[in-house]
């Protein structure tokens, strides 16, 4: 049992009383943003990056779009100040990009700071110090005077060593003052130092603006109370105009993404951050999924993440991390859906997409993105659709159909059939436990329809070869002959009717003593001329009505499309088979039968040219001959 926490802990304490404007306001556009995945990132690894890694982040940094990026805390160590100063002499850092360094506020390493830097088109001299009741008592032993008079007096020499620097090499300076602890800090005291910052440096103005880091250096309260935090600073703290307001939010409740969109509403300009999330504890905020998050809000965040992936790969080889699976964006499973019901909305959801997007095509109207489950498009990512829907024991009918229809069979199942594949599918996943993947769920409708390899039947029957024939003067009838292999025994059998599946189904009770009538039956034309059949026969029995007896579906496919529909009925028929033994072939006066259609086809209006009528499911105005 946990103790009581009202003996432990004390809640965040109110902000004084101002204006809040925050809840009704909406981020419009993005703010600058800031990676420390260098600095910050790199001094919560176990093993700190090499130089040699530095630049390889540093160079992704650059391509994903940051303009200013924190590159070092050059004070910590040579292999620190070095990294700089490479970057500097290497050319290495584009026009339009400036690098931060970091400094406590200690003279020395105010020094070695600005040196590591110096030389380079623009540096933003980021100085820190905690400012917040618990730091100024246990840390620095100072009282809020002795801590705005470090604060000033660092202010100063960095101002004075800038100054010298820009005078000998051009290079730009900006002052970045970071109150660190500030969402812990007396608002009042937090715009107080801010004030006194803006006096020492003395030339803010709004072309040359200070920035003001407002860190949540320990999220030690609810996002809105930081929001409240940043909303009363910016209304307070003078030449609001010459002041970038710079939030900095870590995870310790999980909330700094939210903390970090809450304090942008509250007039914050820039954001600091690192890819994913890394940083001390749980974290600095998640550069990525605010862009991201901006960007599902039809809001460009100004940053290129659509190889996501890359990214991803980059941050964990650099860092020696993780991302997990379902991390927001970035996670393997954030775009895969397992559960029947959203498989169902996905599948729904593109397929009216597909056809909205092509009538806005026409129209001109734009191409919103409105699938159910799928915030955001991950082909802007850089992602394929292929994982939206994997199969588990939790999927439904339309997850299995969807992939089937993705699949390299690009089967489109009719609806029931659907439900029928479905039940198969249930089963397979509830004895194995686990995800069936495409592979197995192609070998699983293989072996269900009894499909081998490219195109043969693997079941007790197969067709080896049929003629399907017009059968009288008006084609309103045809004929079906085949040769069907049962359990590897040839049979020759032949049957009539008015379409070829029922001239098939006659001549299988004919020969065979199977009984089957048609209950359902579909056609989807398939690329490349093919054509696959879907059929669902129901046992005839005296006891039960069609509608009533055990269905089995079968599918078939081929160029042709008769002999599709053919082979469908064969899939069908070796569903209900399966290992039961097979009647005896009926005695059939095979002889007489023959005859008596040789002699139908053989009358003068077959000659004569009557106008034929279509056959009902089939064009079959010649012979048609197809080869197994
Ligand atoms: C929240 C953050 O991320 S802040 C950034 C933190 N990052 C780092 O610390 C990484 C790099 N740091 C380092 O390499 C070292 O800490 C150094 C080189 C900066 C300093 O090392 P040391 O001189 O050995 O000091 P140490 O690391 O023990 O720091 C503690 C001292 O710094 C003081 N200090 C801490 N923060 C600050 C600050 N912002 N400004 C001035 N002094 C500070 C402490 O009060 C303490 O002083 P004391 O020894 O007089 O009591
Ligand atoms: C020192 C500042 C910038 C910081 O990293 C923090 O407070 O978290
Ligand atoms: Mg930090």
């Amino acid at each position: 049992m946990l103790s009581d926490p009202s003996q432990k802990y004390l809640p965040y304490p109110d902000v004084p009383p101002f204006t809040r404007t925050w809840p009704a306001k909406r981020v419009t556009k993005a703010p600058i943003w800031l990676s420390t995945c260098l600095r910050d990132g790199n001094q919560a690894l176990v093993n700190p990056m090499s130089n040699a890694v530095k630049l390889d982040f540093f160079r992704t940094l650059v391509a994903c779009g940051f303009k200013e990026i924190e590159v070092a805390y050059p004070a910590a160590s040579d292999a620190e100040f070095n990294f700089c100063r490479t970057l500097v002499e290497t050319g290495e850092i584009p026009d339009d990009v400036a690098i931060q360094v970091i400094t406590p506020c200690r003279a020395e390493l105010i020094e070695r700071s600005v040196a590591a830097v110096t030389g380079a088109k623009h540096a933003i001299i980021h100085l820190y110090n905690a400012v917040s009741p618990l730091f100024r008592d246990v840390v620095f032993r100072n009282s809020p005077d002795e801590t705005a008079d470090l604060v000033v007096r660092s202010v100063k020499l960095v101002k004075k060593l800038t100054a010298a620097a820009r005078a000998s090499t051009g290079t730009k300076f900006t002052l970045n003052y970071c109150m660190e602890t500030f969402s812990q800090t007396e608002p009042e005291f937090a715009v107080r130092l801010a004030n006194e910052v803006l006096e020492a440096w003395g030339d803010a103005t709004p072309e040359s603006k200070v920035i003001f880091n407002l860190a949540a250096t320990v999220e030690c309260a609810p996002p809105n109370h930081y929001a409240d935090m940043v909303e009363y600073f910016c209304q307070n703290v003078n030449q609001r105009d010459s002041v970038l307001v710079s939030l900095h939010a870590h995870n310790d409740r999980g909330t700094g993404v939210a903390a970090t969109e809450l304090g942008l509403l509250a007039g914050g300009d820039r954001v600091e951050g690192c890819l994913l999330g890394n940083g001390e504890r749980t974290g600095n905020v998640d550069l990525v999924t605010l862009a991201l998050n901006m960007y599902s809000q039809g809001v460009s965040p100004r940053l290129d993440f659509s190889n996501l992936s890359e990214v991803v790969k980059v941050v964990e080889s650099c860092t020696g991390l993780s991302v997990p699976d379902r991390y927001p964006y970035a996670g393997q499973l954030v775009f895969s859906a397992f559960a029947g019901t959203h498989q169902d909305a996905i599948r729904k959801g593109l397929e009216k997409q597909e056809k909205r997007h092509a009538r806005a095509a026409e129209t001109g109207e734009k191409k919103y993105w409105a699938v159910p489950y799928i915030p955001v498009d991950p082909q802007d990512l850089g992602y394929s659709y292929d994982n939206l829907i994997r199969i588990s024991s939790q999927s439904g009918k339309a997850g299995a159909a969807h992939l089937l229809s993705q699949s390299s069979l690009a089967l489109e199942l009719p609806r029931s059939m659907q439900t029928a594949f479905y039940g198969v599918v249930q089963a397979a996943c509830d004895a194995s436990g686990k995800e069936l993947t495409m592979e197995s769920l192609l070998s699983l409708f293989r072996s269900t329809y009894h499909l081998g390899r490219g195109v043969e039947f693997n079941g007790r029957l197969r067709l080896d070869s049929f003629e399907c024939f017009p059968s009288n003067a008006r084609y309103t009838r045809c004929r079906v002959g085949a040769d069907l292999l049962v359990d590897g025994h040839v049979r020759r059998i032949d049957g009539e009717a008015d379409t070829p599946i029922a001239a098939l189904l006659d001549a299988l009770d004919r020969h065979v003593n199977l009984r089957f009538g048609v209950r359902e039956q579909h056609v989807q034309e398939l690329r490349s001329h093919r054509f696959a059949a879907f059929v669902e026969l129901a046992e005839h029995s005296p006891q039960a009505t069609l509608a009533k007896s055990r269905g089995w579906w079968g599918v078939g496919m081929s160029a042709d499309v008769t002999a599709a529909k053919l082979r469908a009925v064969i899939s069908a028929v070796n569903g209900s088979v399966g290992s039961k033994a097979l009647p005896p072939p009926k005695l059939v006066f095979r002889a007489r039968f023959e005859a008596a259609v040789d002699a139908r086809l053989d009358t003068p209006d077959m000659h004569a040219g009557a106008p034929p009528e279509p056959l009902p499911q089939t064009h079959v105005s010649t012979p048609v001959v197809s080869q197994f």
